[in-house]
């Protein structure tokens, strides 16, 4: 555990940049700082390896003070990324990647090995390792900064804006990505950023500090979206909280129904067979068709359909049930023209839609739900403290949150 104990930088000219700030950084999981400009998030990233030095307080790894360790080793324990990378601009990628284990003493061989093994872990195409960083793109530049953190397999990753020069889909991609190599590799990771959806998708725990490095509230990002500490944190929030809490939660207990379901190839009776009692049940006059395999084309006017016309109106987007969260439901839900959301399969199959009311049920349960916990402690067997038992409960299960629409 990285503690961060009433921690105050003070800068030559009298700047406090950082303000008896005291935080624990769990080991083996995602820690954010985020915050407006200014408020102090890099010198506390820097403080940590001691690239910047403490005014007062103290910072402890493992319960050793850091200013009690040389600080060469320190720093070796502790990957480091900057916004655009950083890289040696007149080493090869592989060179890049491999600078820490060769300042290891690693040998030449060794060292290219893990450089080439480091690229396909970040999702970097290891024909790249010989060219250098300006033959590669903003986002490939990234993935090569995070293998070179990675390089010496540091315990503690320190990531300053590591993704704020990219693109909106690069970035998602460099996000999920890391998402992926933390689940594999469990790191201790303090990742700085200005933008709170980042810090709610990536943080296992989020700090928001505010002007003159002062802690506003540190909490799990559900518990963020939840319970904001004071007006500050939920302006900076933003105003469709809410939605987005909606990610935390699985739509595994949306209640689906099959019955407007029907395949392309239907026969007349068998429309009508799934016609009428769609059409009792309500009152929704449209029809969902799928493929031969149930994977959804589009939704039918039922009485057409059953007259023989083969119009399809486009279902807008599915969710996949058991697996994406209730604002992805919501989601499907409000982008299809019926109304009706479309739940698939893992294999893209559909198993049922639900109407906007029944999400709505589902909302209602999850609003009822306690803050929810960390994504960690919710895979404990022993659940303590999570939610479990009654049905409501049930549909409202904590889930990493899968940005959608983010
Ligand atoms: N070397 C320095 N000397 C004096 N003041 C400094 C120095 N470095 C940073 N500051 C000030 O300390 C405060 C915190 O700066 P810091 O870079 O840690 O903020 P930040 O939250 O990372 O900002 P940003 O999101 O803009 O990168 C700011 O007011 C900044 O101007």
């Amino acid at each position: 555990m990285i503690l961060i104990d009433a921690v105050t930088k003070r800068y030559p000219d009298g700047t406090t940049a950082v303000d008896r700030l005291t935080l624990e950084i769990p080991d083996g999981s995602i820690t954010v700082l985020v915050g407006p400009s200014g408020c102090g998030k890099t010198t506390t990233l820097r403080m940590i390896n001691r690239m910047i030095d403490l005014t007062e307080g103290r910072i402890t790894l493992d319960g050793a003070d850091i200013r009690d360790q040389p600080v060469n080793a320190l720093r070796r324990s502790m990957g480091y990324v900057i916004q655009n990378a950083g890289l040696f601009p007149h080493r090869t990628i592989a060179d890049n990647i491999a600078t820490v284990p060769r300042l290891l003493g690693w040998d030449r061989r060794q060292a290219k090995t893990r450089a080439l093994e480091l690229m396909e872990r970040v999702g970097l195409d290891p024909a790249l390792a010989k060219r250098y960083p300006y033959q590669l793109s903003g986002g490939q530049q990234q993935r090569v900064g995070v293998a070179r953190a990675l390089a010496a397999d540091p315990p503690v990753m320190l990531m300053d804006e590591p993704f704020s020069a990219v693109d909106p889909v690069v970035r998602k991609g460099l996000q999920d990505e890391l998402l992926r190599i933390q689940a594999e590799l469990g790191k201790t990771i303090v990742f700085v950023t200005h933008d709170i959806d980042e810090a709610i998708k990536l943080g296992d725990m989020v700090a928001v500090l505010r002007e003159g490095g002062k802690l506003a509230q540190y909490a799990p990002p559900s518990e963020l979206l939840t319970a904001p500490s004071d007006p500050f944190v939920e302006d900076f929030l933003g105003t469709d909280r809410g939605v987005r809490r909606l990610s935390f939660f699985t739509a595994a207990g949306v209640e689906l129904t099959s019955l407007p379901i029907v395949a392309v190839d239907s026969t007349a009776e068998q429309l009508t067979e799934r016609t009428l009692p769609a059409l009792d049940l309500g009152k929704t006059p449209y029809l969902l068709v799928t493929d031969t395999e149930g994977r959804p084309l589009g939704w039918a006017d039922a009485k057409l359909r059953a007259a023989g016309d083969t119009a399809l109106t486009p279902y807008g987007h599915s969710f996949t049930a058991g697996r994406d969260s209730l604002r992805a439901a919501l989601d499907s839900a409000v982008l299809s023209p019926t109304g009706w959301a479309v739940a698939v399969d893992e294999s893209g199959r559909a198993v049922g839609v639900a109407a906007q009311e029944t999400i709505a049920a589902a909302i209602r349960d999850a609003h009822a739900e306690r803050p929810v916990l960390l994504p960690s402690q919710v895979a404990e067997p022993d659940g303590d403290g999570g939610p479990a038992g009654t049905a409501a409960e049930d549909a409202a299960v904590p889930v990493r949150p899968d940005g959608a629409g983010a």
